[in-house]
């Protein structure tokens, strides 16, 4: 739990602190996913999805496209009582599915969607395979979805149409330095769409009963889309610079992800014999870095149970070393930007 210590653990993966994820999650998410790799293929695995979600491609390419999957996504929310955990499950899953294949998403997600939530329920099960455990769903799940991606990028080939989607830029983007085979890309997928399912989704929920329980911050949320309303036509999309000035509104996904602790902890695996602050973790334990611990330490956040996004307007918390919301050190999460684009037009279109 102490927040050095777990800084230690989160920036030695080179002296033998590894990945040390269930033995289910790795089955079902793939032998190339990225917390089943470690060194250079690790290194090139997370470059290649850098290439597909970072901040450039997310000015250029994903913002737009976010902001027109919200609008059309949401407006079927209107005037409905909607069970918001559902909704906002779907949602995180239908967003990143409509990134990943633009065209094909509306008619593949019917199909997709249930087999997706089979795999995340497997990922978090004891690895029995026998039939109607969650682990053997969760393993036919992924033996389908890589079916339906094969179908899918076949017929991509087929068609010889391109559509300025993820999926295009793996396969045939001269500016994308990074090629992979088949195996390689569908477990690529399969991580975009598993990693930004339960940590958007659950952000997306409960900063909805924050903001209800804390008015004042509704407000000053409101306020601050509505200087950039004014500003626009309500058809117009979004543009970067706009999208950059919403500070209030990425405190308030922040001070969510803090107070909520959308992640528990992180797994690492002793790959040796280590002496850790003077007591010997044998070769092959796992360590929980305990980081919901460290978002309550009166220490970094005054008040820690007090839902307070203005401490997020400090200069230097974002960065702090002892944050680690988006975890820390070479496996820091690099989907952070592309998260908080998704939840930060989810606000800018629901609220
Ligand atoms: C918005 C809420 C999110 C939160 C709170 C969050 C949190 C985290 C944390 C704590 C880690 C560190 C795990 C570790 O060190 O083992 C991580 C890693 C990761 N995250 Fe996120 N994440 C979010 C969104 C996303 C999204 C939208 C994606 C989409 C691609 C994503 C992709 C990943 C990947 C691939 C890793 C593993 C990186 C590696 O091993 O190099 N995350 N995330």
């Amino acid at each position: 739990m102490d927040p050095g210590l777990n800084r230690h653990i989160l920036v030695n993966e080179s002296k033998g602190l590894v990945p040390g994820y269930p033995q289910s999650m790795l089955d079902i998410l793939g032998k190339c996913n990225i917390a089943a790799v470690h060194g250079c293929t690790h290194k090139y695995m997370r470059g290649a999805l850098l290439a597909l979600i970072s901040p450039t491609m997310i000015k250029d390419q994903l913002l737009p496209k976010i902001d027109d999957f919200m609008r059309s996504h949401i407006s079927k929310w209107d005037n409905k009582i909607i069970d918001i955990k559902q909704k906002t499950k779907e949602m995180a899953f239908l967003s990143s599915l409509t990134q990943i294949a633009s065209v094909e998403s509306v008619s593949v997600s019917q199909e997709f969607m249930p087999e997706f939530f089979k795999l995340v329920l497997g990922t978090l099960s004891l690895p029995i395979n026998f039939p109607n455990t969650n682990y053997y769903l969760g393993i036919q799940a992924r033996k389908n979805i890589k079916s339906l991606l094969r179908k899918l990028v076949e017929e991509r080939i087929a068609s010889g149409r391109t559509h300025h989607d993820m999926l295009d830029y793996l396969l045939y983007s001269e500016k994308n330095k990074y090629k992979l085979n088949d195996e390689e890309m569908i477990d690529l997928i399969i991580t975009i769409l598993y990693s930004g399912y339960e940590t958007v989704s659950t952000t997306a929920m409960m900063a909805i009963k924050y903001l209800h329980d804390h008015p004042k911050a509704l407000e000053e949320l409101r306020k601050e889309h509505t200087e950039i309303r004014k500003k626009r036509r309500p058809e117009d999309p979004i543009d970067y610079n706009d999208y950059k000035s919403m500070c209030f509104t990425h405190a308030v996904i922040y001070e969510t992800s803090r107070l909520a602790t959308i992640v528990n902890g992180i797994l690492r695996k002793t790959t040796k014999d280590m002496g850790i602050n003077g007591c010997v973790i044998p070769k092959g334990w796992r360590i929980y870095v305990y980081t919901r611990e460290n978002n309550y330490d009166p220490c970094l956040y005054a008040d820690p149970y007090t839902f307070n996004p203005w401490r997020w307007l400090e200069k230097g918390l974002e960065n702090s070393n002892y944050s680690f919301i988006f975890g820390g050190g070479t496996r820091q999460c690099p989907g952070k930007e592309f998260g908080l684009a998704e939840v930060s037009l989810y606000f800018f279109i629901t609220l």
